[in-house]
């Protein structure tokens, strides 16, 4: 009996029948069949193999005996699939000899397998418990002697450079293969067993029963492997020859430092490099941050501490670690309603409607907690109307820091998102920096003059960029151009503040919840004045309410003497005024309470900027009282029309916009048309010429609004009767005379209110405007609501007045001419 050489699977110990006994034996017409799946024993050979299958383990028991012969043929496809024996008919299979049965765990025998000879399987017999096939030994064809010589050279030999080249072949094996040339058949099983061939090249080896095919076929196989391992052995030396090259940097590098640390010179660079991996993984920061900031060190250690490289990277370095990528004040959800409208109403008279749709606003991100989608907030408003102050109120009750950024000017996207760090100088943008500041993620962020920030130009367009750090869908994952890492920005409260509506960039304005502030009247500053600025700027300055006191009447007086205004800048600064005076008098020992009146207010603040009465209340020809809306609230403003000889040529000064000439021209036009209704001879118009002058020519002014006004004025000059000047008058007019409706309602009221006028006409369509006014200033004045240019006419113009002869008569230059407190020239201001 011969055993496996376990060094040489298939090479038969020497011992037992020898290869002539073997092949001389006579094979029975029928054998068991058994299928082998993952390895073949060829004819001469020898291998243990585990049996699992139970067909074949049903034919194990049924023949215990020893030596049994079986069919052995090798089955297709995987484990799993049930074998169908009657596939194997017409195959070439081995005869083979069962030796050694060891039982193992699990219902799996071991046996040992003899190859006898080549069969091939004619019939199958019997299918259950285990299959019975007819057989009878295949016929080889052997090899033309002539090619046979050089296939198995080169067999040989390609099986040398193989067993150079994979370490999975043993030295010996062309050795034995040379010792077998005499023995074609017997040559190539061996090879095929002994050269790692896989199971289903085996089974085409065991198939081709034409030994120079079999030996071809094996070459092929071989000649492919050693082209393979050749490939492989290519990449192997590419890639020890890398690594050794790092292995030698990475211990040069360390011997390095250990004879810089001998020397006491141990490198700066590594030192700060260490202390900023520390820092790195000491903030905690998001991973894709903390990943680039390893980097970046990394990339800072090969750096000269002298290059100006080095100084860009540290600072960005510094930028990152400094930046509250996780720290938090407080949650949305802690947001408790009742504080921010108690500190709203500590802070603030009046504005109700401001204070209660703030705290809706709060209502909806707290119930929203995480995610707080939905608008920006947004308050529009002259200044010094408290949006500034509103905003600190509801950061200091929701217990969050409260930062303010103006974007008033800025024209160029970098300003917002920042600067490549490829520029000298580089910085991130304001958003950035305010939250470095802040040191927290959730802070407040007031954004002041939204309105003035210009949209579009050659640098970029910054509303592009505020867009994007406003809108709360796009806000998580804002990426400053210096960092060019996300910054989540979702936490930030943020609110925008403007002192016109109309000029926000439409595509911020439509994701805006906008809550105006329209203006204080005189009655409203006195109380706020009492209430609120008194006390705090006497603390500001060091006094009490014994040093000084500011009667109501006097505050009345500052108001509306010395600052005529929508907000409260200017007459808070009057008080600072006022207030100075008394600190530096008390700081040189003078104790006694100081009481303000008039006079003395007079005597400290200087000549009223503003005369007591500001509108002219006299009818007068071609002078008209209109009411205008500017960023800095209303306005009231007077028109002048003037007649004198010529031959028909309007003329119009005063800086007006395109659009308000054109309602001049159309007023013109409207008038003519209704020349007889108003008493106007036709031969007026060809031998006169009209002059209109919009006063405070330095003011730009712009806006239909003024249209009625116009018309009024030059009707009034050429028909030559009087105007009321005790009623203010607002509105567009149409060619046709229809009156239309305007914008900006509340703070014309209340700027004629302010004047001392106590009658306005507007367009009808603005009647639910009204609405909007303080009721105590409602209640003082008259509203007449005109649909029609004729209407409007009829109420305003008086009959002829010999007693104003209007001819070529210069108009009394008194007459109420816009002042303002605002910068000399101030934005497109509407009418
Ligand atoms: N309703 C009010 N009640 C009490 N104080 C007020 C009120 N409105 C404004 N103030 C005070 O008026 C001053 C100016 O207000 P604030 O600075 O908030 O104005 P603003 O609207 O932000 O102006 P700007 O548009 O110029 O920034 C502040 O001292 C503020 O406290």
């Amino acid at each position: 009996m011969s055993r496996s050489n376990p060094r040489f699977p298939g090479i038969p110990m020497p011992r037992g029948q020898r290869k002539e006994e073997i092949l001389r034996a006579e094979l029975p017409p029928t054998l068991p069949l058994m299928a082998l799946r993952s390895t073949i024993v060829y004819p001469l050979g020898t291998i243990a193999v585990q049996m699992g299958a139970p067909e074949n383990l049903a034919l194990l028991r049924a023949h215990e005996e020893s030596g049994l012969v079986v069919a052995l043929v090798v089955a297709s496809g995987d484990g799993d699939d049930a074998i169908d024996p009657h596939n194997f008919i017409g195959r070439v299979g081995v005869a083979a000899r069962v030796h050694e049965r060891i039982n193992l765990p699990g219902d799996t025998v071991q046996i040992t397998l003899q190859g006898l000879r080549r069969i091939t399987i004619d019939a199958i017999d019997q299918v259950n418990p285990f299959a019975i096939a007819q057989i009878q030994g295949a016929k080889e064809t052997p090899a033309d002697p002539i090619e046979l010589d050089e296939l198995v050279a080169r067999t040989v030999s390609a099986a040398e450079t193989l067993a150079e080249l994979v370490d999975r072949i043993p030295n010996e094996v062309p050795q034995i293969l040379k010792m077998n040339v005499s023995d074609p058949g017997r040559f190539a099983d061996l090879a095929a067993t002994n050269m790692n061939l896989r199971i289903s090249d085996k089974e085409e080896v065991l198939q081709r029963l034409d030994i120079g095919h079999r030996i071809r076929f094996i070459l092929s196989r071989l000649e492919r492997e050693v082209a393979r391992a050749r490939v492989m052995e290519d990449v192997k030396k590419q890639t020890e020859v890398k690594i050794e090259q790092h292995q030698r940097e990475f211990y040069l590098r360390q011997q390095l430092r250990a004879i810089q640390s001998e020397l006491g010179e141990a490198d700066p660079n590594e030192k700060e490099s260490v202390d900023l991996l520390r820092r790195i993984e000491e903030a905690h920061l998001p991973e894709k941050v903390a990943t680039e900031a390893r980097r970046e060190t990394e990339r800072l250690r090969m750096l000269s501490p002298a290059s100006s490289e080095y100084h860009v990277l540290r600072t960005y370095l510094d930028w990152v670690l400094a930046l509250p990528w996780h720290q938090r004040s407080a949650d949305d959800q802690e947001i408790v309603l009742a504080k921010v409208e108690d500190a709203l109403g500590d802070r603030h008279y009046g504005l109700d409607e401001a204070k209660e749709r703030i705290i809706e606003y709060l209502a909806v991100r707290k119930l929203r907690g995480g995610d707080p989608t939905g608008p920006i907030l947004c308050f529009v408003g002259p200044p010094g109307t408290g949006k500034t102050s509103l905003g600190e109120a509801i950061a200091n009750s929701i217990g969050r820091e409260f930062y303010r950024i103006s974007v008033g000017g800025v024209r160029d996207e970098a300003e917002i998102r920042g600067h490549r760090r490829t520029y000298v100088g580089a910085m991130p943008g304001l958003l950035i920096q305010a939250l470095r500041r802040v040191e927290v993620r959730d802070p407040v962020i007031m954004i002041d003059e939204i309105d003035k920030m210009s949209n579009g130009g050659n640098a970029g367009d910054p509303t592009a960029a505020m867009l994007e750090v406003l809108d709360p869908s796009q806000n998580t994952t804002f990426v400053d151009h210096y960092l060019n890492l996300p910054f989540d920005l979702s936490s930030v409260l943020f609110i925008c503040t403007a002192n016109n509506l109309y000029d926000i960039p439409g595509p911020l304005r439509d994701r805006m919840e906008v809550i105006r502030i329209a203006g204080y009247t005189i009655e409203e500053k006195v109380e706020i004045a009492q209430r609120y600025l008194m006390p705090r700027l006497l603390e500001d300055h060091g006094l009490t309410s014994d040093d000084i006191h500011v009667p109501e009447a006097t505050l009345g007086f500052i108001t509306s003497r010395y600052s005529r205004e929508a907000g409260l800048r200017t007459f808070e600064r009057s008080l600072a005024s006022l207030l100075r005076k008394r600190a530096r008098a008390k700081a040189d020992g003078d104790m006694s309470a100081w009481e303000i009146g008039i006079d003395r207010a007079e005597e400290i603040l200087g000549t009223p900027r503003f005369s007591m009465e500001e509108a002219e209340m006299e009818p007068e020809i071609g002078a008209v009282t209109g009411l205008a809306w500017t960023s800095t609230g209303g306005d009231i403003m007077t028109i002048e029309a003037l007649r004198m000889p010529g031959n028909g040529k309007l003329t119009v000064t005063g800086q007006l916009g395109d659009v308000m000439r054109e309602s001049v021209d159309a007023a013109y036009s409207f008038v003519r048309s209704r020349a007889t209704t108003l008493g106007i001879e036709d031969s007026e118009f060809r031998e006169s010429d009209m002059h209109l002058h919009f006063p405070a020519g330095s003011i730009p002014k712009d806006g239909p609004s003024a249209g009625i006004a116009v018309t009024l004025a030059l009707a009034s000059a050429l028909s030559r009767r009087p105007v009321r000047r005790d009623l203010a008058l607002t509105g567009e007019v149409t060619l046709r005379g229809r009156v239309l409706e305007i914008g900006g309602v509340k703070e014309k009221v209340l700027a004629a209110y302010r004047a001392g006028l106590r009658e306005v006409i507007m367009p009808k369509g603005n009647e639910k405007d009204v609405r909007d006014v303080p009721q105590e200033v409602r209640d003082k004045m008259a509203f007449t609501f005109a649909a029609t240019m004729d209407e409007v006419l009829h109420l305003a113009l008086l009959p002829h007045a010999d007693a104003h002869p209007a001819d070529a008569m210069p108009l009394n230059s008194s007459s109420a001419v816009v002042e303002s407190d605002g910068p000399a020239v101030t934005a497109a201001d509407t009418w």
